[in-house]
């Protein structure tokens, strides 16, 4: 009889922090915990791949249960299938506590994938980095921002390779390759390791007076439909906006002494926000509405990943952040729940019991 128990902790995220649109992350203190226990003489046959599966947490009665459509299970499938292990050990238990939000901008997707690549590396005991982790996890979802932040934690900038030909065309196979679906044909599941490499991560300081605030309203935006607004093609202009934020933004999150001044409008965007002001009745007043000037403490306003979470910085002044922009969107009809997050440094983390 074998037994072994660990838990997984990855971070909750929030992407872009304004104009870093798929390059910046800083992951959140709010917690996704996979609880595991292996005791080979529980007999877990009822499932396709050996797993008794529970979750508590949001949406509870929209995740799936079984393993072969569960995002953290099928995702520890994934690295466990191409690491030469076509199933979890038998008398697998996962017990998923979950307070991360479903997509509302809050990196519930990269916890997920974040999770279920740790947890098949502990399962397999394959002892791979969180560097080539990343590679596996960059299969799944392919832009870096949230993924790095959940992986590595802090406030993190990432950039993705120019791969070669067959690299590139192996990262990009289709996604139901990767996470099969049930008429996914045998020979197209992907079996083979993901190129290496595939990109690069940096975790910059980050000035601990500066808390998140969160406010996030009670209805969901999938990250695709949140994608599927923006343009294909730039002004030069625009482009030229948010790059010169963003190489102030990056230094001046993590001066001691924060300018809120100049937090404040190197945070604004405008390449993804104002397309998605579609999606998200009430963005367009909030982020006009929520200064230094008017909220002392305040130092930047922003859209949290695709939406429709705000993520504002500050110093201070928090309830009276909250409030305001909770106001705005009860007047756009929207409900909303806030929460105070300091960062999260680690990232991802496996503890043995
Ligand atoms: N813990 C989880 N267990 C199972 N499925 C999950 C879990 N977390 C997220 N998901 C899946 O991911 C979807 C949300 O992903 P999506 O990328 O749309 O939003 P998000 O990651 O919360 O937001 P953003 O990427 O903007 O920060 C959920 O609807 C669900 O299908
Ligand atoms: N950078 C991503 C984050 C959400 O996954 C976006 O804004 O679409």
């Amino acid at each position: 009889m074998t037994i072994r128990s660990f838990e997984v902790k990855v971070p909750a995220s929030s992407a872009n922090i304004g104009p870093g649109f798929d390059v910046l992350g800083v992951g959140l203190q709010l917690y996704l915990q996979i609880k595991v226990t292996i005791d080979s003489s529980k007999d877990t046959s009822h499932d396709p791949y050996h797993v008794k599966l529970s979750y508590e947490g949001d949406l509870a009665e929209k995740v799936p249960l079984t393993s072969d459509k569960n995002l953290i299970t099928q995702t520890a499938l994934y690295i466990l299938r191409v690491n030469g292990m076509d199933s979890f050990p038998q008398g697998t238990h996962i017990h998923v506590i979950n307070p991360v939000p479903l997509g509302r901008g809050l990196g519930s997707s990269a916890s997920a994938i974040v999770g279920g690549i740790v947890l098949g590396n502990e399962i397999g005991e394959f002892k791979f980095s969180k560097t080539r982790l990343m590679d596996y996890c960059l299969m799944i979802e392919r832009h870096p921002d949230n993924i790095a932040a959940a992986m590595l934690g802090g406030f993190v900038g990432s950039y993705l390779h120019d791969l070669s030909p067959e690299d590139m065309a192996a990262k990009n196979v289709p996604l139901d390759y990767i996470l099969p679906k049930p008429d996914t044909p045998k020979e197209k599941i992907v079996s083979s390791q993901p190129p290496t490499n595939i990109g690069e991560y940096l975790q910059y300081n980050w000035c601990h007076k500066i808390k998140c605030v969160a406010i996030v309203p009670n209805f969901e935006v999938s990250t695709d439909s949140s994608r599927a607004v923006l343009p294909e093609k730039y002004d030069r202009q625009d482009i030229v906006f948010n790059l010169q934020r963003l190489a102030i933004l990056t230094n001046a999150l993590t001066q001691e002494t924060p300018n809120n001044k100049l937090i404040y409008e190197s945070m604004k965007d405008k390449i993804h926000q104002p397309y998605r002001s579609g999606l998200i009745p009430g963005l367009q007043k909030v982020l006009a509405s929520v200064t230094p000037d008017t909220h002392p403490g305040l130092c930047g306003i922003c859209l949290s990943g695709a939406g429709p979470t705000i993520l504002c910085l500050a110093t201070g002044g928090y309830d009276a952040i909250a409030e305001t922009v909770i106001g705005i969107f009860n007047k756009a009809g929207v409900e909303c729940s806030w929460k105070l997050l300091e960062l999260a440094y680690d990232g991802a983390t496996v503890e043995i019991k």
